[in-house]
């Protein structure tokens, strides 16, 4: 099982309508054509759309995501997850329990942000599928991100955790990818090395 969400990790692109210029449906389909091999719908912040225009958007995003055989992961959002039936959900310190979210959904995936010795002290492992360790390098692109980590945590995550599918977040472009790679991480999680990308397609293979 490890083995398989490592896998699905690698390249995982995380998105929501106020990330996009353009058509978000337009953006995920050329990501997905490009080969993102997981996402996450993060409809979330300034500009973000609420209720049923957020529900329709993530029907439409998931169905792009059955269609490729990609997973297809919300962030924060339990009720969301219920009603689409979602394959997983991403959430950080500051929302509901892994411990929980386990037992609501015992066969869904987990992934929980860890971004230190004091989070990952206090954080229940043995619930959680993956960890996304961040922010790796400076980003815009969430407000209340904590200062960078550096490569470091990943390597130090790595090393406490051999076995534990971990992906990188935060300030993840082209041309550092591959060092959060060596570091010791499964993948790379990224919204505006995408979302901003002139040519997506080139974007997610140089990723
Ligand atoms: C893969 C991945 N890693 C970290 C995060 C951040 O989650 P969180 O700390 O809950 O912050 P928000 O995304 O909810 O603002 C993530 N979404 N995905
Ligand atoms: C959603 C999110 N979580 C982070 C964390 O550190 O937990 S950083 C982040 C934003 C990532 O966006 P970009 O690829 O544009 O830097
Ligand atoms: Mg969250």
């Amino acid at each position: 099982m490890p083995d398989s969400i490592k896998k699905s990790l690698r390249k995982y692109f995380i998105m929501g309508s106020q990330n996009c210029t353009r058509n978000p449906v337009e953006i995920l389909e050329a990501a997905v054509e490009a080969g993102i091999t997981a996402f996450q719908f993060r409809e979330k912040g300034e500009g973000s759309l609420k209720g049923e225009a957020k529900i329709e958007l993530g029907k439409q995003l998931q169905a792009v995501c059955h269609k490729a055989g990609i997973p297809f992961i919300v962030n924060d959002d339990v009720e969301l997850v219920d009603l689409l039936d979602a394959d997983g959900i991403h959430v950080g310190q500051d929302d509901q329990s892994a411990q929980d979210l386990r037992k609501v959904f015992p066969n869904k995936w987990i992934g929980l942000s860890v971004s230190n010795a004091n989070e990952l002290e206090n954080s229940p492992l043995a619930y959680v599928d993956y960890i996304g360790a961040g922010p790796i390098f400076h980003t815009s692109t969430k407000t209340d991100a904590k200062a960078a980590v550096g490569l470091k945590w990943i390597s130090t995550l790595r090393r406490e955790f051999p076995s534990l599918p971990i992906v990188g977040i935060g300030g993840i472009t082209t041309e550092n990818a591959a060092s959060v790679m060596e570091a010791g991480a499964d993948g790379v999680s990224i919204i505006t090395a995408i979302t901003r990308a002139e040519n997506i397609e080139r974007a997610v293979k140089l990723l």
